[in-house]
């Protein structure tokens, strides 16, 4: 018993532990259960609301379906609608196309006649074409000796026209030269400037100069009440213009175009109008800026055959030293020398030269002086005054049909003023200057009375001013004076002396030709200097 109990107690042992476990789990499927029944509740909750919504869609379905069928409904009867408006616009289209068709057919039978006689036309055009090659060949070597022809007619034109032209440039030349001839190679003329502002009112302001109505080459002058008269080439009376006055030197000017050698000198006493004339005022220029323009002008005018260069130079002679205006250094001092080819031609080394070709170029060259000859003083009125201011133009020329060359100076100078000057009154560097102007005006009288005279021996080379101008005074060189004179009586002295040098330079005897004075000239060229023969105190106001 005590064994079977221990087995008992051990199978009930196992027992209660299989008892408890099953309880366990019954509690456990107990909760599942429970979650089970909960979660069915729910989905039967669930179900009922899907159910009820699915009652709701139905409803909206159902009413959707009734819209659907109504716009159907609409839908067909537009479609029947529209379909009924196409047919009727098709039918009038058709209508419309059917007339047109019908226009077409009118039109083709019209056009088959024109239709032929193109293909009658085009059947001739290709005969033509196929026989062109042979007609064009003709027609072109037609043309070819015609064009021969005509080349041929219009070289032998052109070697005329060229030859006759060549003629006329000689002749023309040749007038030109007999023209300035007949005038005379060295002319003089007299300018009286007018009485400026401001000298009205002081005293010895009556105006002494009057002139002769009928006569433009006299001039009377009143000297302590007695009536002096001069005899000049032409005279400019006070209220003669910048135009009237280059007009009478323009033909000088365009000469140099020609090959010509040329010289305009203004000539008279401080404050005559000198660097007016020359020079002249921005808004009235003098005969500087005249002849330029004009040069362009002519040159421009002679193109395309001729093919010109203008070079223009700027030279101050102040004590008879040559500055170069137009150089960088307005200081440095000029030598005049022998060209070293032997040909007697004189030259400048270091002299600057600008090549011009507009208004503006010269205007620029002109600045340049300017400033140049104002840096070396302090007085450039003063200074001005006391020395000689020379513009030098060079026409250079080509002709390329003919192959001439052509190369001609203009020589345009403002001397310094030829006042004398008391003895008393000049000393140290006034005398000086006073002594150079003296020479300088006493050697250009020379010259010019020597060139008139015919004389066998020119003094060029007894200053700086007429040994610089050598190869533009000798020769076929044309020269011009122009005398300007002041009308005031404060000034009468200075006018006469003025008026008798001109009057002398003028009429001094013409002697022999051209070509013996040329050759008269030519040994004078290569002789040392030797002092002149003429008598300088006849002809020349002295400067002391
Ligand atoms: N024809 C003229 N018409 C109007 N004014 C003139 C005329 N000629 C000269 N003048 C005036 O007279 C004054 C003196 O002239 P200009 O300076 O030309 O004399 P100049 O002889 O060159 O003197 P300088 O020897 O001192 O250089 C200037 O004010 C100038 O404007």
């Amino acid at each position: 018993v005590e064994v079977e109990s221990a087995q008992c107690k051990q199978a009930l042992m196992e027992a209660q532990g299989r008892n408890q476990a099953l309880q366990e789990q019954l509690s456990v499927q107990r909760q599942i259960l429970r979650e089970l029944e909960q979660q069915l509740h729910e989905s039967q909750r669930t179900s009922s609301q899907l159910r009820q919504q699915i009652l709701v869609y139905e409803g909206e379905m159902e009413r959707a379906q009734g819209q659907l069928e109504a716009e159907m409904q609409s839908l067909e009867e537009e479609k029947n609608r529209v379909i009924e408006e196409a047919f009727i616009r098709a039918e009038s289209e058709m209508k419309a196309v059917h007339e047109n068709l019908a226009g077409v057919r009118m039109n083709l039978l019209t056009l088959q006649p024109a239709l032929r006689s193109l293909t009658c036309d085009y059947n001739c055009l290709k005969r033509q074409v196929q026989d062109f090659p042979y007609m064009l060949e003709k027609a072109i070597t037609e043309a070819k000796q015609e064009v021969r022809a005509a080349h041929t007619k219009v070289s032998s034109a052109n070697q005329e026209l060229l030859r006759k032209y060549k003629r006329e440039m000689n002749l023309r030349k040749k007038c030109h030269n007999e023209l300035v001839r007949l005038k005379g190679n060295i002319r003089v003329l007299c300018r009286v400037r007018p009485v400026c502002a401001g000298e009205t009112d002081a005293a010895d302001t009556k105006n002494i100069v009057t002139f002769d109505p009928d006569d433009d080459a006299v001039l009377y002058l009143s000297n302590k009440g007695k009536l002096m008269t001069f005899e000049l080439d032409k005279v400019f009376p006070t209220q003669a213009t910048q135009e009237e006055v280059f007009q009478e030197v323009q033909s000088l000017v365009t000469s140099c175009i020609d090959g010509f050698n040329v010289c305009i000198f203004a000539y008279g006493q401080t404050g005559s109008g000198k660097t007016y004339t020359m020079e002249g005022v921005p808004e009235d220029p003098g005969i500087n800026q005249r002849a330029l323009r004009l040069l362009f002008s002519e040159v421009s005018e002679k193109k395309p055959d001729w093919d010109y260069k203008i070079t223009v130079s700027m030279v101050e002679i102040y004590n008879e030293t040559l500055r170069n205006l137009l150089g960088d250094n307005p200081n440095e001092k000029l030598d005049i020398k022998m060209c070293p080819d032997g040909s007697g031609q004189l030259y400048v080394p270091g002299l600057t030269e600008f090549t011009v070709e507009s208004v503006e170029d010269i205007n620029k060259v002109f600045d340049l002086g300017h400033m140049n000859r104002a840096t070396a003083c302090t007085n450039l009125n003063e200074h001005s005054s006391r020395s000689h201011a020379l513009l030098i133009i060079t026409v250079a020329g080509f002709n390329s049909s003919t192959g001439h060359r052509t190369s001609g100076k203009l020589n345009l100078v403002d001397l310094a003023g030829s006042e004398r000057i008391a003895k008393s009154g000049a000393e140290g560097s006034r005398l000086r200057e006073a002594q150079c102007i003296n020479k300088s005006l006493s050697a250009l009288g020379d010259v010019i009375n020597a060139l008139r005279s015919k004389h066998s021996h020119v003094p060029f080379r007894n200053s700086r001013l007429t040994y610089l101008l050598q190869d533009s005074l000798s020769g076929d060189s044309k020269t011009l004076m122009m005398v300007q004179v002041s009308p005031l009586e404060s000034n009468v002295s200075e006018s006469v002396c003025s008026l008798k040098f001109a009057q002398r330079v003028r009429t001094v005897e013409i002697g022999p030709s051209s070509s013996s004075r040329r050759q008269a000239e030519n040994s004078s060229t290569s002789s040392s200097p030797t002092h002149d023969s003429v008598e300088q105190t006849e002809k020349q106001p002295t400067v002391t």
